[in-house]
């Protein structure tokens, strides 16, 4: 899997060179690229935004870097096997299915926008040629979609085989299909008994049944009060 990413702050992606995803890239199952957005500028002050037609508050990022540098990354033909992917407050949310999706992808090109947005004809050209994913991390809006492109990378990498070391620990994960959507249980570890908190007994009594059913009784309680939107039987 090839990553590239748009960006005027490339060093944000420095961070992806550390710990799990750094060793999926050592181990050559990830590539990852990050560039400089203003590489594709002229102009003596590299400029990549403009005021906003129509008026309005803030700058708009111009759509000629962006075309220049999707010349330069992936060429003029179309190619539905890219992904483009847009951080952006107004896209689709961001689901765990979106990563398992995405964690297929051979190439995914991420367009990290700033300001109060990028021109959307770099949208349209761009749906013209890729398959493009216009999407949300939540409803809060950041400075730019450099924070919510680690975000959705390390979901994505995470899922792709052979970065994880344990794979089984993947099924037993909020949202993941074994935990039929649900939110994860508490979890424990040693000592026994802690500051005065002690670990459920039932999870010390090496009752396997008795174990999973008391976690899938935590899973739907915690799901139902934090997250009855995740329910479907009710
Ligand atoms: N939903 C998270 C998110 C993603 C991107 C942005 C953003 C802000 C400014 C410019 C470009 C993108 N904000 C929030």
């Amino acid at each position: 899997m090839r990553l590239d990413y748009l960006t005027i702050f490339p060093e944000f992606f420095d961070v992806l060179g550390i710990s799990l995803l750094g060793k999926a890239v050592d181990n050559g199952i990830v590539d990852i690229h990050a560039h400089d957005l203003r590489t594709w500028t002229h102009d003596r002050h590299r400029t990549v935004d403009d005021t906003p037609c129509g008026g309005g508050a803030g700058m708009v990022m111009k759509p000629d870097p962006w075309g220049e540098a999707f010349d330069d990354l992936l060429g003029a033909d179309p190619d539905p096997s890219v992904h483009v992917v847009i951080p952006t407050p107004s896209g689709t949310p961001f689901r765990q299915d979106d990563a398992a999706q995405l964690s297929h992808a051979d190439r995914i090109v991420f367009c990290c926008g700033r300001y109060e947005g990028i021109d959307h004809r770099v949208i349209d050209y761009a749906s013209e040629h890729w398959s493009v994913h216009e999407l949300s991390l939540g409803d809060y809006v950041l400075n730019g979609g450099e924070v919510a492109a680690l975000a959705m990378t390390e979901a994505i990498v995470r899922l792709v085989p052979g970065v994880l070391g344990n794979p089984e620990s993947l099924s037993e994960e909020s949202y993941s299909q074994d935990q039929e959507g649900l939110l994860e249980y508490p979890v424990y570890t040693r000592p026994a008994s802690w500051r005065g908190w002690d670990v459920p007994e039932v999870l010390m009594s090496g009752h396997h049944g008795h174990i999973a059913q008391w976690r899938r009784e935590q899973s739907r309680e915690l799901t139902r009060r934090r997250r009855p939107d995740l329910l479907t039987d009710e």
